[in-house]
């Protein structure tokens, strides 16, 4: 099967700003993938690197295969800012995606308005921030793409239409398949949706890869205090994320695909969270 996006050295410069470096990636089709970082990491330029907005100063993008170009059928992509025509009511928001896309899923559309509530008859630029992102999702979901980008589609949400909004996202893709690529800063509900994750760091991808697999070969050690030679009683194969000491005690981070068997460590397994957050503070590649 064809993947859902590859990036090969995908490098992308505004002037002399950089907001990605060296980015590569394959991501399998049929994946809800959760893209975290801080403020200014690079995850919206990469996702409208992903939709044919930008082009790469450097690299190479694929997606679904081909070189991305914006506005195709296959790709949906809701921006941060949710954009919706402000003129236009809920129902003539449908009744343009419906002229314009041949593909238009009507019931689909008609169905998601239904459940999250929207009044068809309000006028787009009346709804709150969080009303407007359920209607831009059902837009860009009843084209029926194979991909979805979405960047940061729940920051505007409270907590219960963040569930509906992420329930809504699971139907979408156990019904139909499609992949989903979504930036968030609350990791908390992508681990709810998420079966893959990327976390970039300062326009770096730090880790890549399924979640069940982050989970399983991530891991915190706590035992006596040992700087840092003292590390090197862990196997070669062992990648040191992130490391912390008081007097008395170490305590790391690692990755490793092999069991720890040194019992001088206690050995804990970490949840996304954890993983994630030692990425974002441990150190760089
Ligand atoms: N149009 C632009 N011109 C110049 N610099 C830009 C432009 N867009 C983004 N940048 C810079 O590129 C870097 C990455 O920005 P980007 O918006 O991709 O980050 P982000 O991870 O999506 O951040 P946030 O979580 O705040 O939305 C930042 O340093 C930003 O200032």
């Amino acid at each position: 099967m064809t993947d859902a996006l590859t990036a090969h050295h995908l490098t992308k410069r505004y002037g002399r700003r950089t907001a990605l470096t060296d980015c590569t990636l394959e991501i399998p089709a049929g994946r809800v993938v959760g893209l975290v970082g801080p403020n200014g990491a690079g995850k919206s330029t990469l996702l409208q690197l992903a939709c044919g907005l930008l082009d790469p100063t450097a690299g190479r993008i694929e997606v679904l295969g081909k070189r991305p170009v914006s506005g195709v059928k296959e790709v949906g992509f809701v921006a941060q800012d949710t954009p919706v025509y402000p003129g236009l009511t809920v129902a003539e928001h449908l009744r343009l995606g419906a002229r314009l896309n041949p593909s238009w899923d009507r019931a689909l559309a008609d169905r998601r308005i239904d459940q999250v509530g929207l009044d068809p008859a309000q006028k787009a630029g009346k709804l709150s921030g969080g009303q407007r992102a359920q209607l831009a999702l059902t837009v860009a979901a009843a084209k029926r793409p194979e991909l979805l980008l979405l960047d940061e589609p729940v920051a505007a949400l409270d907590p219960l239409a963040r569930r509906t909004f992420l329930q809504g996202l699971m139907e979408l893709t156990a019904d139909q398949g499609i992949s989903v690529i979504m930036s968030s800063h609350l990791v908390a509900d992508l681990e709810r949706v998420c079966d893959y994750l990327i976390v970039l760091v300062a326009s770096e991808v730090r880790v890549a890869g399924d979640v069940d697999d982050l989970l399983a070969s991530h891991h915190r050690l706590a035992g006596r205090r040992r700087d840092s030679t003292g590390l090197a009683v862990l196997e070669k194969s062992v990648a040191v994320i992130e490391e912390s000491h008081t007097d008395v005690q170490s305590t790391l981070v690692v990755r490793s695909t092999a069991p720890i068997d040194d019992p001088s460590w206690q050995v804990d397994r970490l949840d996304l969270e954890d993983v994630v957050l030692a990425y974002l503070s441990g150190r760089p590649r």
